[in-house]
């Protein structure tokens, strides 16, 4: 998954998926369904993108008491997507057994879907987090503290802003992964992220992944603007 460009599904509902993708033809794309869509089709929409060839990452963040996000991910593992995510304020019991919950359920032979924590999310600013969340440190040392927890709890990586990704790596390791959401072109609207960086900020970072959502799936031309993301990321097809 190094070098991905992740397009995030934020549609209602499968038909709309279907009319979005029809224009990449038979691409195959690295793709994510968050909740507004997943709660709405439930798997089903998981098997839909699968046998069209595309990635996935199952982006429903979970957080909860640790037996109940293991006996989650020992569901979602069977779904067999890329890759799945909780909230690392859950903590390192929670994701240690989110990991177990994924390899119990996992099919004897096939690869465990990989498993990353969300930080802080991109939308959370330093003020927003000091005041209303009473963390009392600066944003990019929460981030780094939350990356540690899911290293030791033995994840894959973690959601986080470009900004912050090559501190994580320094920190815990250069395999670790970081998939960026929060990137925009610089005449792109910054919608309710706050905290931002462009394709090629990104790239000079060396993130794992980026994920784009509405600055693609909301343009006049969704693959006109793929093209244009893949070419500013230099992103591998
Ligand atoms: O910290 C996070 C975690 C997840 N996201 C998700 O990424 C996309 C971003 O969409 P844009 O339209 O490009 O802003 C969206 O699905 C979020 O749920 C995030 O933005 N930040």
């Amino acid at each position: 998954m190094n070098h991905s460009l992740i397009i995030a599904l934020d549609f209602a509902d499968i038909s709309e998926v279907g009319r979005f993708l029809t224009p990449f033809e038979d691409r195959q794309l690295f793709l994510k369904v968050g909740m507004e869509l997943f709660y709405q089709e439930g798997p089903a929409i998981v098997d839909y993108l699968k046998v069209r060839g595309h990635q996935l990452f199952l982006d429903l963040k979970l957080h909860d008491i640790p037996n109940t996000v293991k006996s989650a991910m020992k569901g979602l593992a069977r779904l067999e997507c890329d890759l799945v995510n909780v909230h690392a304020a859950g903590g390192k019991e929670m994701m240690r057994e989110a990991l177990e919950g994924l390899e119990a359920g996992t099919a004897a032979g096939r690869k465990r879907p990989r498993c990353i924590a969300v930080t802080q999310l991109t939308s959370t600013s330093q003020e927003q987090m000091n005041k209303e969340q009473l963390i009392p440190v600066a944003l990019d040392e929460s981030v780094l503290h939350y990356a540690s927890l899911a290293k030791d709890a033995g994840l894959d990586g973690v959601v986080c802003s470009a900004w912050e990704s090559d501190a994580i790596r320094k920190k815990v390791g250069q395999s670790f992964l970081t998939v960026c959401p929060g990137i925009r072109m610089k005449s792109d609207q910054i919608d309710d992220q706050k905290r931002v960086t462009t394709p090629d900020y990104a790239r000079d970072a060396g993130v794992s992944a980026i994920v784009v959502g509405r600055s693609i799936t909301r343009s006049a031309d969704p693959v006109e603007s793929y093209e244009k993301w893949m070419n500013a990321w230099k992103g591998d097809y």
